[in-house]
């Protein structure tokens, strides 16, 4: 790792050009006093319009670039563009959930999100009941607003608290963990909202520790490793640099094999740990003749799958090591 040293009289937060991007980031580095290294030399492009997944385990430095984003924390070093605008035109079209704001548990839903804006000095205190009620409409808890905060689902409370980043109009929305700490069905709430803020045309910059949900949620991502970028692009195109792959269960392995190699499967390999499966890049073939080949063969298939490369294997790929959650 580097050490970073301010070059003399470099501006922060400069405006690299942003063509149709949403944020850029060039070089973006901070380290704390301490002397770690929380985000190094970071080069990050977000079309707008995209849901983009900030993918990468827990202290990989996510939250500390969002907190960057949003001027919260001074850049060591590097440069940043958020809306290709200067910071302070910016932030009022970015609707931003970074630490939960603090709801009063005996309010109502609604009367939280008049106290919320009243807080705000660039909101426009005249149209804030259309606001508000735009806001919980948003994020389907009309029929809640009056309820007490502290009888909201844990889904309706995370709901809300992007009612609170959805208060005027955004062209930008920066959601940390949305869906940290969710149960299950607060979990399933957050992301179909996460879709529907994005399809009306808000562009989305979501980080998350967890792979599937950025595959399922986003249209791009950036893969985090110890504050640095490992890959980023679409999740098509990061998915595609790996092969799909063919999975054969049988307990004629060596066989399955053999028959395979023979069609001229590339990379066949079974499996580790004496499970009985065979498994090989897929190719042109088409499932339905490798299985015909494998029983005119004589090899009794138990199971044949088509395993498509996920972003897991992306990250397996590009560092050698599994995705460790817990950073
Ligand atoms: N104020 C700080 N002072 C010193 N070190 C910090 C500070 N804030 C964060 N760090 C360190 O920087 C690294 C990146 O932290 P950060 O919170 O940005 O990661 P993260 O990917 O958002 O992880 P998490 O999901 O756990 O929040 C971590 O090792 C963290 O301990």
């Amino acid at each position: 790792m580097t050490v970073v040293t301010q070059e003399a009289g470099a501006p922060f937060g400069a405006a690299p050009p942003s063509g149709d991007s949403a944020i850029v980031t060039r070089g973006l580095t901070k380290q704390f006093r301490g002397g770690q290294i929380a985000v190094d030399a970071l080069d990050l492009t977000v079309p707008r319009g995209s849901v983009f997944g900030f993918l990468g385990p827990n202290g990989s430095g996510k939250t500390t670039t969002i907190r960057m984003l949003l001027g919260l924390v001074t850049p060591t070093a590097g440069e940043y563009s958020v809306l290709g605008l200067p910071l302070a035109d910016a932030l009022p079209r970015v609707g931003a959930l970074v630490e939960g704001p603090a709801f009063y548990p005996y309010l109502s839903g609604e009367a939280n999100l008049f106290r919320f804006d009243a807080a705000d000095p660039t909101a426009p205190g005249g149209t804030a009941k259309r606001r508000v009620g735009e806001a919980l409409e948003r994020v389907g808890l009309s029929a809640a607003a009056g309820k007490r905060f502290r009888n909201y689902s844990l889904g309706m409370r995370q709901r809300l608290a992007i009612a609170a980043a959805l208060l005027g109009p955004r062209e930008l929305l920066i959601l940390d963990e949305p869906t940290n700490g969710l149960d299950p069905q607060g979990t399933r709430e957050v992301r179909a909202l996460v879709k529907e803020i994005a399809a009306d045309g808000t562009t989305v910059f979501v980080s998350s520790h967890l792979l599937t949900e950025v595959e399922q949620m986003c249209t791009h991502a950036a893969i985090m490793r110890t504050g640095n970028l490992v890959a980023q692009g679409t999740i098509a195109s990061l998915n595609g640099g790996l092969a799909t792959r063919v999975r054969v269960e049988t307990p004629d392995v060596a066989d399955a094999a053999r028959v395979l190699g023979t069609l001229g499967l590339a990379d066949v390999r079974t499996a580790d740990g004496g499970a009985a499966s065979v498994t090989a890049e897929l190719g042109a073939q088409a499932p339905e003749d490798i299985n015909a080949a494998l029983v005119r063969e004589g090899v009794a298939v138990r199971g044949l799958a088509v395993v498509r490369p996920s972003l897991e294997d992306v990250f397996v790929g590009l560092t050698g090591e599994g995705f460790d959650v817990d950073g």
